[in-house]
């Protein structure tokens, strides 16, 4: 018999707080912070720095899809990055906006080049940050494997990794911000 493995995480497995039992006390502040993640390393190094992944029409994760209000087969824009402290990557991130919220200032997305999302995200009073929500990737996740393959040769990833996301939404028009923490990231202060 064919065993259809669950595609992870759905929708229930982002959870509103990190459980205590399993989140390390230094990850916590970084899972929990509402501001701007790219503000909050900026802080804590001398050199930050946006390498850009990825930048094109994909069809998102289904659980970004849903989310998103997307279906399986809907395509949508995709922006992949790594976050670099002191030229070391620390976070793994994927942004995801839908086509047909491409227009109007959401265009901001197509421009944005290595300059960091959060700062126009976070300079813009009309654009509302949806509360977080965070999980735990592991083998089963195609996000962590995108972690592996992108941190190959570079840094060794433990069996799993915590990754919070949130929707930013500009007159009802949403972006899907997924944040994957690399194990570097607890080489900062908390
Ligand atoms: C949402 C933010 O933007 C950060 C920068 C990103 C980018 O440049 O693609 C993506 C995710 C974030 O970690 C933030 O700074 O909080």
């Amino acid at each position: 018999m064919t065993q259809i493995l669950r595609t992870r995480p759905t929708r229930d497995d982002w959870l509103a707080h990190p459980p205590r039992a399993t989140v390390r006390p230094q990850l916590r502040p970084w899972l929990l912070d509402p501001q701007s993640l790219t503000a909050r390393i900026r802080a804590r190094c001398a050199n930050f720095e946006v390498q850009v992944i990825r930048q094109a029409p994909m069809r998102p994760h289904p659980d970004e899809a849903e989310v998103l209000g997307l279906r399986a087969t809907d395509r949508a824009w995709l922006r992949e990055v790594l976050l670099l402290a002191d030229g070391v990557p620390v976070v793994y991130a994927r942004s995801v906006l839908p086509r047909h919220n491409l227009r109007g200032a959401w265009r901001l997305f197509h421009g944005i080049g290595s300059r960091p999302l959060g700062a126009a995200l976070f300079s813009d009073p009309r654009i509302v940050r949806q509360p977080l929500r965070c999980t735990r990737l592991d083998t089963r996740d195609a996000r962590y494997h995108r972690a592996m393959h992108l941190m190959s040769g570079q840094l060794r990833l433990p069996a799993s990794l915590w990754a919070r996301r949130s929707l930013f939404r500009l007159r009802g028009r949403a972006l899907l911000v997924s944040e994957v923490f690399l194990p570097t990231i607890l080489n900062l202060a908390p």
